[in-house]
């Protein structure tokens, strides 16, 4: 499956199978000896009440993660084809419960949390305080970077005016901004260039996979931040354009950020490990 172009192979575990270890999820991201993805999800029974069913997520390397937001579309998607969900109903990620609306477009809007800018939440080591943007050195040059967790860790980097994001060092600041001593944990990194308060564009590289044609908790993440600097008007709503699709995202009064984009199925299959 797909969303926005950022892919997925998806395994229904609800039949009690195990999820895959660090190994086979490497396999199974293989874009020549395997399948090919960014990251590989799981679907197993819900942990909480609410919920119709929980979803796991495994990066290209084999690292797990809290949160991916086109995965929690494609989830949806794949529950409501085989009559799992319909309408308005909540799916359990790693970290939390998220209620999730079909729309009319074909489309899913996943409620994604509140972003969390403390750097002991993100994890951020070295900066005490919440700031707008962190110095963050790579390389004897300082960069301006903003960080927030929405449930995985995110570093955005706002790019010049004068420079498109086409443009924006994504392949070499990526890498050294996602295994900076500054994120103990690693981050996705995102690229942002801001057209107007309602639309942005944006590149980034993920954790775990490399640059993405999209990365919808990237996109919160990206939002999260230029919305704290007044850069956008997250309650509004902000269009985030990336290389494979664009996001809608909007922050409610309770601080809460929803998500809404595509998802969808390209092909089914067995895979003998
Ligand atoms: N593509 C995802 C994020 C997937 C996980 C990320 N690479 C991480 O390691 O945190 C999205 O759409 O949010």
């Amino acid at each position: 499956m797909h969303g926005a172009g950022n892919d997925f192979v998806v395994l229904d575990l609800r039949g009690g199978m195990p999820p895959p270890d660090a190994a086979l999820c490497r396999l199974l991201a293989d874009r020549h000896r395997g399948v090919g993805c960014d990251q590989i999800l799981t679907i197993a029974a819900p942990r909480s009440a609410d919920a119709v069913a929980s979803y796991g997520i495994w990066n290209a390397d084999g690292s797990p993660s809290q949160q991916c937001g086109n995965g929690a579309r494609c989830v949806a998607a794949w529950l409501v084809r085989d009559g799992a969900a319909a309408g308005d109903f909540v799916l359990d990620s790693p970290l939390a419960s998220h209620r999730v609306r079909q729309l009319d477009d074909g489309g899913f809007e996943v409620a994604m949390g509140a972003p969390a800018f403390a750097p002991a939440a993100i994890p951020l080591s070295g900066f005490e305080r919440e700031a707008e943007a962190y110095a963050i050195d790579i390389d004897g040059r300082e960069w301006p970077v903003g960080a927030v967790s929405m449930g995985n860790p995110h570093a955005v980097l706002e790019v010049d005016d004068v420079d498109d994001v086409d443009a924006a060092p994504v392949a070499t600041l990526g890498p050294a901004l996602q295994r900076h001593a500054a994120f103990p944990q690693q981050c996705n990194a995102g690229f942002a260039q801001v057209l107007d308060a309602g639309h942005v564009r944006l590149r980034v590289h993920e954790r775990g996979v490399g640059e993405t044609l999209a990365c919808g908790s990237g996109a919160c993440a990206a939002v999260a931040v230029l919305a704290r600097r007044g850069r956008v008007d997250a309650a509004a709503g902000v269009e985030v354009a990336l290389p494979g699709g664009t996001l809608r995202i909007h922050q409610g009064a309770d601080g809460v950020l929803h998500m809404a984009g595509p998802a969808a199925f390209v092909y089914e299959g067995e895979f003998n490990a």
